[in-house]
């Protein structure tokens, strides 16, 4: 088992910070985007992707970010609001910043790609003043993730939520959501995303984004023990890596290992498998449940994801994984 202490005292289970983007999904799937003429938008970015999953499995959740001062911020923040997230402390940027905008390319089921457009974009401006103290104590946990550390003034704002969480006992989630095209070298990526983690309690992240973090340390050989052995010297009580369709596995402070499988699943595109992962994953985890269970609903909201056209719209409900589950082929 793990020990995480959830306070019951709290109003909001989750509290996500950083990135509000939009998400435009190549409506024409299976070729290359230059043949792609038609887009479908949706919110996106990864912490809000995972906010807007844990909500429609019944979270009570909240958000610190910022938007652009136009139509897609102002859509970003309503899609929030219609999906029970609280929008009270989403600030709006006055310094004519725009939304960052992601165009996926489906070029097949295991091809896929993102092309960003993210020059000055209002989320990296969120910054010091928009993080409050008495918002992040009234919740269980927070979840941050790594791109809000590319730049300031959003690095900073980033910790200092992690200060705050860690001083008024937020179970701390960390999702790496490691976006190379947001930062400037990866000497400067890892150093910020190892200073963000070790205030960590939770951290979740794929065998390559560990690899990017443990660049000074050639002597970790992609061991995904040593790797978690790291963080348990920190704050860590659990440390998630993620293989894809290879599954994953997680470790506990206390020494265990739990192998998570897969779900068979027609997969129309792979991006979103880990914000649906993250998102069921933190939910098994707010409500007490074992890591095996925890980690096989977060696959199954992963599968089911991947077999849509959207992340954030295509979030299931808990009767969607329950249903899926009962009828889904499991792979060990
Ligand atoms: N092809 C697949 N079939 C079934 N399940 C999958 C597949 N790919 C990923 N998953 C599930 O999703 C989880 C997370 O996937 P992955 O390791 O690709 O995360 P990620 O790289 O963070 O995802 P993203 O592409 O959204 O950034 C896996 O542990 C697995 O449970
Ligand atoms: O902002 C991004 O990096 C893209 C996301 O919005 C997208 O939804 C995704 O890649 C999910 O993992």
């Amino acid at each position: 088992m793990y020990n995480l202490d959830f306070k019951p005292d709290r109003s909001l289970d989750l509290i996500g910070i950083g990135r509000l983007c939009i998400d435009l999904n190549a409506d024409q799937f299976n070729r290359p985007m230059e043949e792609t003429s038609s887009f479908s938008k949706y919110v996106g970015g990864s912490p809000a992707n995972i906010t807007i999953g844990a909500s429609r499995l019944g979270l009570k959740t909240g958000f610190i970010g910022k938007v652009a001062d136009d139509q897609m911020g102002r859509f970003i923040v309503q899609y929030l609001k219609n999906n029970d997230i609280d929008t009270s402390v989403i600030s709006v940027d006055q310094t004519g910043a725009v939304t960052g905008l992601a165009f996926t390319e489906i070029k097949s089921p295991e091809d896929c790609s993102i092309l960003m457009y993210r020059d000055n974009v209002a989320d990296l401006k969120l910054d010091t003043s928009n993080v409050s103290e008495d918002y992040i104590k009234q919740s269980k946990a927070l979840l941050v993730s790594g791109t809000a550390l590319a730049e300031s003034p959003s690095r900073e704002a980033v910790f200092l939520a992690l200060d705050y969480a860690r001083k008024n006992k937020v179970v701390v989630i960390m999702d790496l959501d490691y976006r190379p095209y947001t930062w400037k070298s990866p000497q400067e990526t890892a150093v910020y995303y190892n200073l963000a983690a070790e205030k960590c309690d939770v951290i979740i992240g794929t065998r390559e984004e560990f690899d990017m973090m443990e660049q000074f340390e050639k002597d970790f050989n992609e061991d995904d023990q040593k790797t978690a052995q790291k963080w348990f010297d920190y704050h860590a009580e659990i440390v998630v890596i993620k293989h894809g369709s290879e599954g994953s596995i997680a470790y506990t402070k206390n020494g265990d290992s739990h192998k998570g499988g897969t779900f068979k699943t027609k997969v129309l595109k792979t991006f979103g498998a880990g914000d649906a992962y993250a998102s069921a994953f933190i939910y098994g985890l707010l409500n007490n449940w074992d890591i095996p269970k925890a980690m096989e609903f977060g696959s199954a909201s992963a599968a089911i994801v991947i077999s849509k056209h959207s992340c954030s719209d295509a979030m299931p409900k808990k009767n969607e994984i329950d249903e899926f589950m009962a009828e889904a082929v499991a792979i060990d």
